[in-house]
């Protein structure tokens, strides 16, 4: 609970602004049996007529401060709930945007979700609740004791003997309430995680006719989901009949103390009806304590999730000293015998990668699927840091480099091209913020789309739909390089991010991208591709099988040669093997 009070902390002026109102309207709720007690002995008792309409007249008055009192305490206990929902939020999701690779590893992207959202509000209900009533609730309680023994010692020792076990009651319920509603928001999240698979793969599931499938899935799911809220709420909820049942025979013992005591003047009639309001206050105050309690059962264990995120450690955090932001690198690239092994897995992925690809020239990376060529471009923006071994660029170990400005510099085409809602225009500034409609042009152009947007109705400001829905396979990709190359890269890395093209215009996409003077490299399963690059890695298993030319790989390497009679034939493996 510690992150609540921390991010309250900024709203202490106005949280205490509630509280002294909170406090109006109690000490009012406390004045109002005394009063009764007055009118009935004094007023009732005396047939005093004046007397009960001045003292009628004071109740309704003081009525009228609680009322404000509630009215301003609701306003300011909104206005803190909500504020504080808000920074909760935005830090979160700052935190996030920082977040490795690893680190989502460790949060699923649904449960992210659940906590920004759901957790958020499971706080923010708590604190509204606590700046209303939650406090007020055991104030009322401790405030009505004592009240009933200035009234009569005697009477009031009874609520005295059943308050303490009550009170021991409701701490052990509330521990056991924080781990069911913990385990309610994991169901929640497990929910959330099978509706986004669902959203997301709806063309997949409609395609496969999976819907039943999928949709017994979903209803599991959402059974557990059910299942451990009705069991945690099941258990919250005899709080309050156990509460009553209690504060019920302790009014019943009052009572009857009060009909031994007052024929031998021990106590007066309005005493005893004084005691008996108190403890229906004490009641009224017990009772939405289990719901009071079973929300912050809910607000312990979300507090808990969040501070799961908080405290998060970045192990990619910039070095102390690296080189300025703003260096201008060259884009020489070296792998020095890197190893790696992702954060959950306990093989290595890489393992002893040596190899060099000098600024501006172009590099190929073949190899069987699994073999690693995607986690080795990973490396390199350093969205995960190596296990061993050390990368440079320009000679620098990458971690000198400040991750900002590197992949500033890195223009990155993922295997699966991902747009964004926008026009095709944002699709591909979103590569540059600043870029101009020229640059964005050339960019288009370079990567062989600019003449299918101008196709387009609206040409550049033609909107795309949710992930690009309104586009083929290879005008994505050709759009994603487009955006990879509008800032310019000194780097850039490819992603099999060709294959949907024909071999025509993949040809003239590679040699335009000459224009662009980075260094590129490209993870390719295209021979066609890999001979227009200076050199190839060839990878098999994490390892560097061998690296060489086009030329140089037909004449050394055995796996090189089948791969390039797999694709054209054995008469073109021959002719070529003449020709080098
Ligand atoms: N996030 C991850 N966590 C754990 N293991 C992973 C992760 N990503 C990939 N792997 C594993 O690392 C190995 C290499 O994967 P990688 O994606 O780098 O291969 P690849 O050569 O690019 O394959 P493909 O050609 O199919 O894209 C695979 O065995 C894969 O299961």
């Amino acid at each position: 609970m510690r992150i609540m009070f921390k991010f309250l902390k900024s709203y202490r002026a106005s949280a205490s602004v509630a509280l002294v109102f909170m406090l109006v309207e109690l000490f009012v709720e406390l004045w109002q049996p005394l009063i009764i007690a007055k009118i009935i002995d004094e007023g009732i008792m005396n047939s005093d007529i004046p007397f009960i309409f001045k003292w009628g007249a004071v109740m309704l008055g003081i009525s009228l401060f609680a009322f404000f009192g509630g009215i301003i305490n609701s306003f300011f206990a909104a206005h803190v709930s909500q504020s504080f929902a808000f920074d909760i939020r935005n830090s979160l999701y700052e935190k996030i945007q920082s977040f490795t690779y690893a680190n989502f590893t460790r949060f699923p992207t649904s449960s992210l979700i659940t906590r920004m959202t759901n957790d958020v509000t499971q706080l923010q209900n708590t604190v509204f609740m606590g700046l209303r009533i939650m406090m007020r609730a055991p104030l009322l309680i401790l405030g009505s004791t004592i009240m009933a023994f200035t009234v009569n010692a005697k009477l009031a020792l009874i609520l005295t003997a059943v308050i303490p076990f009550l009170t021991l009651f409701l701490a052990w319920i509330m521990k056991k309430g924080g781990s069911l509603f913990q385990s309610v928001q994991v169901k929640l999240d497990g929910v959330n995680s099978v509706m986004r698979e669902n959203l997301t793969g709806i063309r997949l599931i409609k395609a496969f006719l999976r819907r039943n499938y999928e949709g017994k899935r979903f209803s599991r799911a959402n059974l557990t989901l059910k299942d451990e809220t009705v069991y945690a709420l099941r258990v919250m909820e005899t709080v309050n009949p156990f509460l009553l049942f209690f504060m019920n025979i302790c009014v019943l013992v009052i009572l009857w103390l009060g009909s031994e005591l007052v024929p031998t003047n021990g106590a007066e009639i309005g005493e005893v009806v004084a005691i008996v309001n108190y403890a229906a206050r004490i009641t009224s105050a017990f009772s939405p304590l289990s719901f009071i309690i079973a929300a912050f059962s809910r607000a312990r264990a979300s507090a808990g999730r969040m501070a799961e995120v908080f405290e998060t450690a970045n192990e990619m955090e910039d070095a102390e000293g690296s080189i300025h932001s703003n260096r201008e690198i060259c884009g020489d690239v070296e792998f020095m015998g890197v190893y790696f092994e992702y954060p959950d897995t306990d093989r290595p992925i890489l393992q002893d990668l040596s190899f060099r690809v000098k600024a501006g020239e172009t590099i190929a990376i073949l190899g069987a699927t699994g073999s690693g060529k995607s986690t080795l471009f990973q490396l390199i923006p350093r969205l995960y840091g190596t296990t061993d071994g050390n990368i440079l660029i320009d000679g620098h170990d990458i971690r000198s480099y400040k991750q900002e400005s590197l992949r500033k510099q890195i223009g990155f085409v993922p295997q699966e091209a991902l747009l964004f809602t926008g026009t095709v225009k944002e699709n591909i500034a979103w590569g540059k913020q600043d870029a101009s409609l020229e640059e964005i042009i050339k960019a288009a152009k370079a990567a062989q789309i600019h003449q299918t947007i101008m196709k387009l109705p609206k040409q550049y400001e033609a909107v795309l739909g949710q992930k690009g829905v309104n586009l083929s396979g290879g005008q994505k990709q050709r759009l994603s390089i487009a955006r990879a190359l509008v800032r310019n890269p000194k780097i850039l890395m490819l992603d099999d991010s060709t294959s949907a093209l024909d071999l025509k215009t993949e040809a003239i996409l590679l040699k335009s991208l000459k224009e662009y003077k980075c260094t590129t490299l490209v993870i390719t399963q295209k021979i066609s591709t890999a001979a227009e690059a200076d050199s190839i890695l060839l990878l098999e298993d994490g390892r560097l099988l061998t690296e060489g030319s086009h030329d140089s790989l037909l004449k050394n390497s055995q796996l090189y040669r089948q791969i390039f009679e797999s694709q054209f034939g054995e008469e073109e493996l021959e002719h070529a093997q003449r020709s080098v």
